[in-house]
């Protein structure tokens, strides 16, 4: 089950700013939820504690029955889409996308044929001995996203900084995270500053303002 629990989440820092307040909700198994806000109203803070890259300071996340709090984050099963990609350039797109696998010492063979389905599916299949800072935006996106993929999270977490504001890597993005939702049914969440986007793409959408939830809102027509 990738359903995610969120009970009085709250995230201060050391200065003492709440970024976070009392923030609560049920996201079902195979959702796709927006957030939405203006800028520093506590968006990828959320997901940075969902991913384990931020601590929280109290309240409690669940994964399914999992309390994800007192999980590693690499055990967590969960895969983030952030920005600046995090590709290393030396490798090329097949070791980039492999890694993860590498790291979980897989079987070769299962390593190869994930990132080959993996691969087709964002089709990079003629890229894949190519090093990564002779790729386009568009392709290293896509290496990234299979990267996430491969992996087999419950869960992925897609902040928009991911697309760097271009106006073309977006839409593709945006339609790759469809392509994603419909074709894997993970669970997904999509931070973004744009009411139309938030309101499209998610089949629940919450708006955000200071730290807070203001309102939930689902989609009967995604
Ligand atoms: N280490 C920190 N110490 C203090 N405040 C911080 C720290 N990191 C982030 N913040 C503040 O927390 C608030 C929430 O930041 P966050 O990045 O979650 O906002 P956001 O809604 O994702 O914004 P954006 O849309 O601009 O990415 C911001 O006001 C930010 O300045």
């Amino acid at each position: 089950m990738a359903s995610l629990t969120f009970k009085n989440l709250c995230k201060t820092y050391p200065n003492g700013f709440a970024s976070v307040k009392d923030f609560s909700l049920e996201v079902a198994d195979g959702s796709l939820v927006t957030l939405y806000g203006p800028h520093g109203c506590g968006k990828s803070t959320i997901l940075r504690m969902i991913g384990g890259l931020e601590d929280i300071t109290s309240g409690k996340i669940y994964l399914g029955d999992d309390l994800l709090n007192d999980i590693y984050p690499r055990d967590r099963k969960l895969a983030m889409a952030f920005q600046n990609y995090r590709l290393y350039g030396h490798l090329n797109v097949y070791e980039n996308i492999a890694l993860g696998l590498r790291l979980r010492s897989l079987p070769r063979n299962v390593i190869e044929s994930r990132v080959r389905t993996a691969a087709e599916f964002f089709g990079i299949t003629d890229i894949l001995t190519r090093k990564i800072r002779t790729l386009s935006e568009i392709n290293k996106q896509c290496v990234a996203l299979s990267r996430a993929l491969v992996c087999k999270p419950k869960v992925l977490l897609i902040d928009e900084d991911f697309s760097h504001q271009d106006e073309k890597l977006r839409e593709r993005m945006l339609a790759d995270m469809i392509r994603i939702h419909r074709e894997f049914h993970l669970t997904m969440l999509y931070v973004t500053n744009d009411y139309n986007e938030a309101i499209r793409y998610g089949n629940l959408t919450v708006f955000m303002r200071s730290g807070q939830i203001l309102e939930v809102r689902e989609n009967p027509d995604f």
